[in-house]
């Protein structure tokens, strides 16, 4: 499935058990939300807040914010019933937490076909796992729904036994491969959560590394932090003028017959033009959001 292009800045997390929380996400200005039935609910919640997930997408007023319903494992008491029924609600994609192959992928993949998943219905994956970095390459490519990867930095710190560190360093491999796996797949590629909520200038330091890494946006655990990543992972006004003044340039030579022209004292070739038009692209749907 090749990604759609379209703004994840900002993709909050809610426990499918938290109708608050469900109801309260249809006001706020995240690109995307992950309804989560993994680590946030409870054993003993999983079947209430699978019912509570799935008629919250059922009923609507979501706008044209993306949905993503994050599924117990298969390896799980609930993991089936929960891809079943995500399958069919209407959700835009199913994120599978742990993912360690392709094979588990595949599975996931035959369940919601048997469940009636609409074909543009897409499959997320958490990466999460030393097993899951180490066979990045293999998840993205396993699937035609594969739609993006999520960093899940909480449980793979806890695997690494690392420490989380304010610049990521060691962690910085495993983010590297899954961008390099997503970017060759042509999937989405979101980063992982930041925890501490009082410390407003750590998650910005976060999203900026997350952008300049190359991801496309942050997941998030808390609405407050959403004004943040959205302004962080939104393309800046500079860079918006910038693009538009070197593809208009790279087209007035182009019809001049030539194939790259200096602008600004810089050298502007097809491949600046590409991601200008990506940079204009992306600022246009978010304008198209609001
Ligand atoms: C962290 C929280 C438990 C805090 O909740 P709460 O005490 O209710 O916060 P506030 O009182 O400050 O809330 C203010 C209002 O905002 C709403 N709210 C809060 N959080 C959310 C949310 N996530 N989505 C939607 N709405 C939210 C409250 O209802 C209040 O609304 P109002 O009634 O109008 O005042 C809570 O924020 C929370 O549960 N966060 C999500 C936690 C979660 O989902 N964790 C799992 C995902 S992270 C993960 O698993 C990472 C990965 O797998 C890895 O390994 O790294
Ligand atoms: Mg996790």
């Amino acid at each position: 499935m090749a990604t759609t292009a379209r703004p994840r800045r900002s993709v909050l997390y809610m426990p499918g058990s938290n109708p608050r929380a469900l109801e309260k996400a249809r006001t706020l200005a995240a690109d995307g939300l992950i309804l989560d039935l993994e680590d946030a609910v409870a054993p003993d919640a999983k079947e209430e807040a699978r019912r509570q997930v799935v008629d919250a997408v059922q009923a609507g007023g979501y706008g044209a914010r993306e949905l993503l319903v994050r599924v117990n494992s298969l390896a799980t008491p609930w993991g089936q019933a929960d891809v079943a029924a995500a399958a069919a609600c209407g959700a835009d994609a199913i994120l599978i937490p742990k993912v360690e192959s392709a094979d588990t992928v595949r599975q996931v993949e035959a369940i919601m076909a048997a469940n009636g998943a609409p074909a543009q219905m897409a499959i997320w994956c958490m990466m999460e796992t030393p097993r899951g970095m180490l066979r990045a390459e293999e998840i993205a490519g396993s699937s035609p729904r594969m739609g993006g990867f999520v960093m899940g930095t909480s449980d793979l710190a806890k695997d690494l036994h690392c420490a989380h560190t304010r610049d990521r360093l060691p962690m910085i491999t495993s983010l590297g491969l899954c961008l390099l796996a997503a970017r060759a797949y042509g999937l989405a590629a979101l980063d992982g959560v930041y925890l501490d909520l009082n410390d407003d200038a750590g998650f910005e330091y976060s999203c900026t590394q997350g952008l300049e890494l190359g991801f496309d946006g942050k997941t998030l655990i808390h609405p407050k932090t959403i004004d943040a990543a959205n302004r962080v992972f939104a393309p800046a006004e500079k860079d918006i003028e910038w693009s538009k003044k070197i593809i208009a340039a790279h087209a007035e030579a182009a019809a001049a017959g030539k194939g790259v022209v200096v602008v600004d004292g810089k050298l502007i070739e097809n491949l600046h033009v590409e991601n200008a038009r990506r940079i204009v692209a992306l600022s246009d749907q978010i304008a198209a959001m609001a």
